[in-house]
């Protein structure tokens, strides 16, 4: 007897649904066996407690722990064939490297729709295209139909085709459409919404690729010596050396061989430049997967890229869940940008995943920075990546070194001493344009009493709220809680409440009345709720006028501005002396990216920094020898004190309403903990536990257990068996919690 086609019919699908439990739910399959049989990947209809919840079979077995008279069956599936096996693989490796339910997991990683039962397919639109018959009709053949004939006579002038939505705009009808096909003169063909095939024999480029120079055309040979094979680089570069032109040579080479491109980008919406750029570049379609799409556009880019489609798929941090039938590279631009890694739910590190993803596929990897990140830096440095140096900008002028102004003593207007205003007058008068960094929205970090020393703090965090005049109210940046302005001071009655420290309006303000003459654009969270604000500001500021810019870190990330040439840190000194052990990287990469966006075109770049601690050795050392030598420094420190990327963290954070069921719960998973740790012999040290940071946030308690291990197997371990303890223990129930992997902030 010939052998089935078909795997033979499971008697028990382990199916994974959405929930934070960490194990499979068993089911029977349904009477209807999908048309290629059960496999892993189907997402399936199942009854789940009261409810009915969508869930995917990641195993197909034989039998189950529980009678199978107790199992209750599937009640359908949803797909003919299951999910792509690239992503269910990446799922299952972050759900274990993350210690995180699967089915949580699956949930996260998947469009909305297919989370809501929706089919997997492609959105189609129509294209209507001149048949031969049609070219060869003479126009009075169709005299009684005028407006027929103008539409036959305007699709002549498209050898594409024309889609419905272009034709119906030029006011013609369906029914004229329909009339021409009944005569055989037009046809219609349907085809994907999503990145539609370009059509044949064009060439792929839409524009020519810049000629590269020596350390560009180097970086780029040693990727393409291997472009088969997982093959980790880092591409360093400084800032304004051309990464983007390598990525994109990069990628021309990978989809001439018919393979596709993974970019990973910090945040589409605040670099819109970066996906122009790649649209311009390329015939082929560029996928852009963010946070701006709707739901139907979002399955519909991921289905383009699952079905090998979309050439090159271009998103933020999530959309390195997307399903590649062919990968070919994967890129991961800004690869040092904290938003990379997820701050709830499944807390992955997209970079991270990156590199399991390369190695999984057998594929390039190329981390691109200007400022990377200790852990990928040390590995470049220790020869698992390749790393790839580009030390000179494409333009004329290096990147300027920072200036260190000192803050002591100086009067300061909105924030800025009178030397440092007197060079920013400077600069616009020789028809410049000047950046000022500040890392703060709202106009001042608090509102304080003059009389009697009151600030105004949040009833719900162990923090002030942030003063704000556009609109005037009092704001909390860690629960978003707001308070209207008091008239008076709440604890002594006294009307001197006076605006404490500055913030982006402020210096807003300030600027503006010192320099009328010239525009102010600020550049931060509330001056770019609107969508596109921040790209019609830029694109303003791109025209050339002499202007002033004031704005946060999203000023910092990757902005292409030519006309800049005075970059002024208000205050450099937050994150000097912060507790966090990664702030002092955190700050040097801001800096070196602000002042990077100093200089890059015509005129050189100066860089002015603020600070009340001008001996700082970390300072001193960035603004004499640069970020690198600062990095390797740190590097050093790390080693010492034996703290990543010398040592593997994960970090255990519980929170309740109640400061006595965590502090309980805290020290219950301690003590348990260590025992185990102890009997198990394992070299992982288990420290706290402790308040967090900030103790009470958003009214909850917050307590904090820290794993620290120098082999990653033995935090894995002791991480697995933590949160398997956690499930068990009653006392977690009425505490939140989660295990951090990897964090990237003690907060
Ligand atoms: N080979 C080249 N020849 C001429 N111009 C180039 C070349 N490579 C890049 N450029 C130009 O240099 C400018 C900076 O390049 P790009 O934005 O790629 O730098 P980057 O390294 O990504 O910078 P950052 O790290 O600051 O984001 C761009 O305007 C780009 O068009
Ligand atoms: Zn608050």
């Amino acid at each position: 007897m010939p052998e089935s086609p078909y795997p033979p019919t499971p008697c028990v699908l382990g199916v994974a649904v959405p929930s934070p439990l960490r194990r499979l739910f068993d089911y029977r399959p349904c009477r209807e066996a999908p048309s290629g049989g059960w496999q892993p990947g189907l997402r399936v209809r199942v009854p789940f407690g009261r409810r009915e919840v969508v869930g995917v079979v990641v195993e197909c077995r034989d039998g189950s722990a529980l009678p199978l008279s107790d199992l209750r069956p599937v009640a359908s599936c949803l797909d003919a064939a299951p999910l792509p096996a690239d992503w269910l693989w990446l799922c299952r490796f972050a759900a274990r490297y993350y210690q995180h339910a699967l089915g949580d997991t699956l949930h996260q990683a998947m469009p909305g729709l297919l989370r809501q039962g929706r089919a997997l397919e492609a959105r189609t639109r129509e294209r209507w295209s001149v048949t031969a018959a049609g070219h060869r009709e003479t126009p009075s053949s169709l005299g009684r139909a005028p407006r027929q004939a103008e539409l036959l006579a305007m699709l002549r002038q498209h050898p594409h085709g024309l889609v419905s939505q272009a034709i119906l705009a030029q006011s013609f009808s369906r029914d004229q459409l329909r009339a021409l096909a009944g005569k055989g003169l037009v046809a219609r063909h349907e085809e994907p919404l999503a990145a539609s095939p370009a059509a044949e024999g064009e060439a792929r480029l839409a524009e020519p690729a810049l000629p590269l120079n020596r350390e560009q055309a180097s970086a780029l040979a040693a990727i393409h010596e291997r472009l088969d094979g997982f093959h980790p680089c880092l591409l360093h570069g400084v800032t304004g050396s051309g990464k983007t032109e390598v990525y994109l040579q990069l990628i021309e080479a990978v989809i001439a061989r018919r393979r596709q491109a993974l970019v990973l980008v910090p945040e589409i919406g605040l670099t819109p430049q970066t996906l122009a750029r790649f649209r311009r570049r390329f015939r082929a379609p560029v996928v852009a997967l963010h946070s701006g799409l709707t739901d139907h556009e979002r399955l519909d880019a991921w289905e383009a890229a699952a079905s090998g489609r979309a050439p090159i798929v271009l998103g933020t941090r999530s959309a390195i869940f997307t399903p590649l039938a062919h990968p070919g590279v994967i890129i991961v631009d800004e690869e040092h940008d904290g938003s990379y890694k997820q701050q709830d739910g499944l807390r992955y590190h997209a970079r991270d995943l990156a590199v399991a993803r390369a190695h999984h596929h057998r594929i390039p990897l190329l981390l691109g920075s200007a400022t990377p990140s200790l852990e990928s830096l040390q590995r470049a440095l220790h020869g698992d990546y390749r790393h790839l140096r580009l030390t000179r900008r494409a333009s004329r002028h290096a990147p300027a070194r920072l200036e260190l102004v000192d803050l002591r003593g100086r009067r300061r207007q909105g924030g800025l001493i009178p030397p440092v205003i007197e060079t920013v007058r400077e600069t616009l008068a020789a028809g410049h344009q000047v950046l000022v960094f500040i890392n703060r929205r709202g106009f001042a970090p608090t509102l304080a009493c003059h009389a009697c020393g009151w600030m105004a703090e949040c009833d719900h965090c162990d923090a002030r709220m942030t003063l704000h005049r556009q609109p005037p109210l009092l704001a909390c940046h860690h629960c978003d809680r707001r308070r209207a302005l008091p008239d008076a001071c709440p604890d002594c009655g006294s009307v001197d409440l006076r605006p404490l420290g500055s913030g982006t309006e402020r210096i807003e303000e300030t600027l503006a009345s010192l320099f009328p003459e010239v525009a102010v654009h600020r550049i931060d969270r509330d001056s770019t709720r609107r969508r596109d604000a921040l790209e019609q500001m830029l694109t303003e500021v791109r025209r050339g006028e002499p202007c002033l810019l004031v704005g946060t870190q999203m000023l910092a990330k990757g902005h292409h501005l030519p006309h800049v040439t005075l970059v002024v840190v208000v205050n450099a000194d937050a994150g000097l002396y912060a507790s966090d052990f990664r702030a002092l990287e955190h700050s040097a990469q801001l800096l070196e990216q602000v002042a990077g966006r100093a200089g890059r075109a015509a005129h050189p770049g100066r860089v002015l920094v603020q600070t009340l601690h001008t001996d700082d050795p970390h300072l001193r050392l960035l603004a004499e020898r640069g970020y690198d030598v600062l990095a390797g420094q740190l590097l050093e420190e790390r080693r010492a004190a034996r703290l990543p990327p010398f040592r593997f963290l994960a970090l255990l954070r519980l929170e309740a309403p109640h400061e006595a069921a965590v502090v309980t719960l805290g020290g219950l998973a301690a003590e348990a903990l260590r025992q185990r740790i102890g009997e198990r012999g394992l070299a992982v040290d288990c420290l706290g536990p402790v308040p967090a940071p900030m103790e009470r946030r958003q009214n909850r308690y917050h307590l904090q257990l820290m794993l620290a291990a120098d082999r990653r197997s033995q935090l894995h371990e002791a991480g697995a068996w933590l949160v398997a303890w956690l499930e068990a223990c009653p006392e977690a129930r009425r505490v939140r919690w989660s295990l951090d992997i990897d964090p990237q902030t003690l907060a």
